[in-house]
């Protein structure tokens, strides 16, 4: 029986442990960062301390990781300092082209659409319902929320959130660590760590989040 280990132990961790459930994928430990705030209704038996302050003491070896943090940045920067291997979580309800490439630790939620040619970079979040169509490109810590859809030859740069609902057309290239907000209709190329929002699309602010303001 395949078995994983689980990094967050929050809503988002929640989902995943359904769908490696559906897959009988044994969750063997939980960790998190902050486990005595971990909500009540989210406890799991022995919620193990994360890595953060201690990293030479984490047990980075053992059965692969999958990190359930929603935050990109968090999980950008966990899978940067964790030295184990990392498992998929796929929902069985979810179609995936045999042409798609799927990265590793990355998680794909139920009725989740990936059509064919195109890439998932690794820990991406591809949440419910979410459709990605053909010969798109999704960037490492990438996050597709439920609902947004992607038209054909869309680029989603690294760390970027698309938000619930946001409909993206044909050949748009977003940049890297940007924010698309909630129902975003998006007509135009999106520039490096820029928050978009509305129909059409607008840039509302850019932030470089490895910059200190
Ligand atoms: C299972 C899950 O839960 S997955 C989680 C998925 N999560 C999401 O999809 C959340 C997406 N987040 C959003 O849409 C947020 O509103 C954000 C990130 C765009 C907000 O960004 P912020 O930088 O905090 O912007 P802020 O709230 O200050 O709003 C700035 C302006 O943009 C407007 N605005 C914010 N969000 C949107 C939006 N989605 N659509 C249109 N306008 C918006 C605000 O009304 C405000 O306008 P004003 O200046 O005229 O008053």
């Amino acid at each position: 029986m395949k078995k994983v280990r689980i990094y967050g132990a929050g809503g988002h961790s929640q989902v995943i442990r359904k769908v490696l459930e559906l897959n009988d994928i044994v969750v063997t430990d939980t960790y998190d960062d902050k486990p005595s705030a971990v909500h009540s209704a989210y406890q799991n038996t022995n919620i193990e301390s994360g890595a953060r302050d201690g990293k030479d003491a984490f047990p980075h070896e053992g059965d692969p990781v999958i990190i359930a943090v929603g935050n990109n940045l968090q999980r950008a920067e966990i899978a940067e300092f964790l030295k184990s291997t990392f498992e998929k979580a796929i929902h069985p309800s979810s179609i995936i082209a045999e042409s798609a490439i799927v990265g590793e630790g990355t998680v794909v939620f139920a009725g989740a659409i990936i059509q064919p040619n195109t890439t998932v970079g690794k820990h991406v979040i591809v949440n419910t319902a979410a459709s990605i169509d053909h010969d798109n490109c999704i960037g490492d810590y990438a996050h597709i929320s439920p609902k947004a859809a992607l038209c054909g030859h869309v680029e989603v740069g690294e760390g970027s959130h698309v938000g619930v609902g946001a409909v993206v057309i044909p050949k748009i290239k977003i940049g890297k660590w940007c924010t698309i907000g909630a129902g975003t209709v998006v007509i135009k190329d999106v520039p490096d760590y820029a928050t978009v929002v509305g129909n059409p699309g607008r840039v509302i602010k850019i932030n470089n989040p490895f910059v200190s303001q």
